[in-house]
């Protein structure tokens, strides 16, 4: 039969068969895919075959692994240069942020995007807590919905606490396979929550099948949306990181100067004191924010110290 994986711990898995049942599958041997180096061989979202070990039994044994439409990867947290895959066969990633309480930093944001570039996942970036938003608030909403929507993500504004906007965003999730991810404090579980009313989602204790519950590693989990589409969360996780982005190719992550990156002078141009530089001048123009470039230069030095 086949499924899709919609829990992944490293040892079980809890797949959904086409047959619409969950079971829980485990795999033999050693599987290695797309040639990267992760430390785990199977993600949530992965389609299987599995081949069930004795009849009329729920567990399974994953025989094979579809090729993989995208995945996102954060580096491992137990080996230093190996990649873990957090998720797989994504339509696209919502981050939820804030304006306040507690703030979300525009290079937090930032470092998101750069990412889901790098694993070409169309991005939404979602402000939350409206209801606690002052002028100055909302004009900084603004101030990053029109940077965003100009470089081509969708933003939005919305209050779990009001229920406002959400009808809006919860548009942009039918039909979609969607990861969620966000700071601690954010509101992701009462997200998850409003848009699966019975998804149970704060009760949910992860130590209760880790062991002793001393590893605070967290699992992704899918779930099915009331209405057509799959939410993935991340409990724990506050990004997926950039794992391996060379230097040279960070501005490429930026469409507003992956657009203009062969009017620069050089073409191994780093944009930060070159001659003859077009990303430099079009900061100067306002053509690209300032913030954005300042999220560039950060991001490139946090590179520098990783050797990544
Ligand atoms: N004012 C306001 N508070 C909110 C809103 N949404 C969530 N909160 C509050 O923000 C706090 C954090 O919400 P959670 O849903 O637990 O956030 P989380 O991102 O899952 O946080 P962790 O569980 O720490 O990962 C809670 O006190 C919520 O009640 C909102 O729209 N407005
Ligand atoms: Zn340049």
């Amino acid at each position: 039969m086949t499924g899709i994986v919609y829990k992944s711990t490293g040892s079980w898995y809890s797949v959904k068969g086409d047959d619409g049942k969950f079971y829980n599958a485990r795999i033999k041997g050693v599987f290695k895919i797309d040639d990267i180096t992760s430390t785990n061989p199977i993600a949530v979202g992965d389609a299987v075959e599995f081949e069930t070990e004795n009849e009329g039994e729920a567990s399974v044994i994953i025989t094979k692994i579809g090729d993989r439409k995208n995945y996102v990867a954060r580096q491992s947290p137990r080996a230093k240069h190996a990649h873990h895959i957090v998720a797989a066969n994504l339509d696209q990633s919502l981050m939820l942020a804030t304006i306040k309480e507690p703030r979300t930093s525009q290079g937090f944001i930032d470092r998101f995007l750069v990412a889901c570039e790098m694993y070409h996942v169309p991005a939404i970036v979602v402000f939350n807590k409206t209801d606690v938003y002052k002028e100055k608030d909302w004009k900084e909403f603004e101030r990053l919905k029109t940077i965003y929507e100009a470089v081509g993500y969708k933003a939005f504004a919305m209050s779990l606490k009001e229920r406002k906007g959400l009808d809006e965003i919860k548009e942009t999730l039918k039909e979609k396979t969607t990861l969620i991810s966000g700071h601690s404090g954010v509101g992701k579980s009462s997200f998850i929550n409003a848009v699966i009313p019975d998804s149970k989602i704060k009760t949910q204790d992860v130590s209760g099948w880790s062991g002793k519950g001393q590893h605070t590693t967290t699992f992704a989990e899918m779930y099915d949306l009331p209405f057509d589409g799959k939410l993935i969360d991340t409990p724990g996780m506050r990004e997926f990181g950039l794992v391996d982005v060379k230097k040279e190719e960070l501005s490429g992550y930026f469409p507003e100067m992956r657009a203009r990156l062969n009017d620069c002078q050089f073409n191994n141009c780093q944009h930060i004191n070159e001659p003859g530089c077009a990303i430099k001048q079009a900061v100067i123009d306002g053509e690209i924010d300032e913030d954005r470039y300042v999220s560039y230069v950060n991001i490139l030095e946090s590179l520098k110290d990783h050797e990544w």
